[in-house]
């Protein structure tokens, strides 16, 4: 079996379902004048109807460019330089901008880190929410409204149908990130997308966020990938996780096993940096020593191999890329040493 269908298969529980979103060898470059910064490299992976897929990594990784390639958002000088997304078996790498806008927004929902990039400043709520509706859906302006003060109304918000008139600065973050998720499922799409959705928010209102969008995506069965640096969202929301380092998905895994058995080195290292508040030295935050390699570098070996407290010695994992290895487990580690780690652990 070719190894990029298996690591499809592998690594994700609801492998039986036909998945809606299929990416396979993905790459994303950044032509920059004399260098080419090549930030999402060969990733493939699956996501199937219902499923609450994170994706994780250090700052760089490459968590929003390869989900801005999904959708055909990467800025220039950023371009898809090869590979493939199926949304439903519909290739959506290479189509123009107004075939790919249809389909965001519809299809996929995406909810950003922050609300206030999402909204017009200068116009209502209700405005922006019922051209969102209108331009997927064939409704007239009332009944447009009509579904916006309903979907605000399940999101949260009290008092819809006066609050719709209000501008974007009249919320507050929390608030206003609860209207954006009301814009991203008004279409009923199939996935949604949320790239670290409450990074900007106080603790208390993250909570709200999240519960909020847990239950959407339990009432509604979309699929979810949550872009995100903290592992208590991961472990919370999710079911399955992609690791990403230097632009590859080193570690592909369910969230139970992310946390009780990693077999990516890497995977250990971020597990480590988890802030335990009874051990944390004050004032020390932990950070895995050393620093990601240059992305714009050729990388024969394992990217993680100079920062690797297993590799950094061994030669082979400065000079072979790791291919991908499907485990017992179903996890799918990028990494010459994952069945010995798989093995110290069981
Ligand atoms: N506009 C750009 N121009 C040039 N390089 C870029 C640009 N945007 C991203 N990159 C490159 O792509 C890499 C991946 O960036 P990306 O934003 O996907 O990382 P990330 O994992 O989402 O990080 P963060 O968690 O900080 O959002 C970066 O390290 C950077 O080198």
């Amino acid at each position: 079996m070719p190894v990029n269908t298996e690591v499809q298969r592998a690594g994700q529980e609801q492998s039986t379902a036909t998945p809606v979103l299929e990416i396979n060898n993905l790459c994303t470059n950044f032509e920059l004048p004399g260098s080419t910064v090549q930030a999402v490299r060969d990733v493939s992976f699956t996501l199937c109807p219902g499923q609450r897929l994170a994706v994780v990594g250090e700052s760089g990784s490459g968590k929003s460019a390869m989900a801005m390639s999904l959708v055909g958002l990467i800025p220039p000088p950023g371009k898809v330089a090869s590979g493939s997304v199926k949304l439903r078996g519909k290739e959506l790498v290479g189509l123009g901008d107004k075939e790919i806008s249809a389909i965001r927004g519809k299809d996929i929902g995406l909810v950003f880190q922050d609300p206030m990039a999402g909204l017009d400043p200068l116009k209502t709520i209700g405005s922006q929410f019922v051209e969102t509706i209108r331009v997927h859906q064939n409704l007239s302006v009332r009944q447009a409204k009509e579904l916006a003060c309903e979907l605000l109304a399940e999101v949260g918000v009290n008092d819809p149908r006066r609050r719709i008139e209000d501008y974007p600065h009249q919320y507050s973050g929390g608030m206003r990130q609860r209207v954006l998720i009301a814009m991203a499922i008004a279409n009923d799409p199939a996935v949604v997308i949320a790239d670290e959705p409450t990074t900007a928010l106080d603790v208390t209102t993250q909570a709200q966020v999240l519960e909020l969008l847990e239950r959407i995506c339990d009432e509604r069965g979309n699929a979810l990938m949550m872009i995100t640096h903290n592992l208590g969202i991961v472990r919370q929301l999710c079911d399955s996780v992609n690791v990403m380092y230097a632009g590859r998905v080193v570690e592909q895994t369910s969230v139970n096993a992310l946390f009780n058995e990693p077999t990516h080195p890497y995977t250990k290292a971020l597990l480590d940096c988890m802030i335990d508040p009874y051990t944390t030295v004050r004032g020390q935050l932990p950070a895995i020593p050393g620093s990601p390699p240059d992305l714009a570098a050729a990388q024969p070996g394992c990217a993680f191999a100079e920062r690797c407290p297993l590799g950094s010695a061994e030669k082979i994992c400065h000079e072979q890329r790791p291919e991908a290895v499907v485990l017992a487990s179903g996890a799918v580690s990028r990494c010459h040493f994952a069945h010995e780690l798989e093995g110290a652990q069981s």
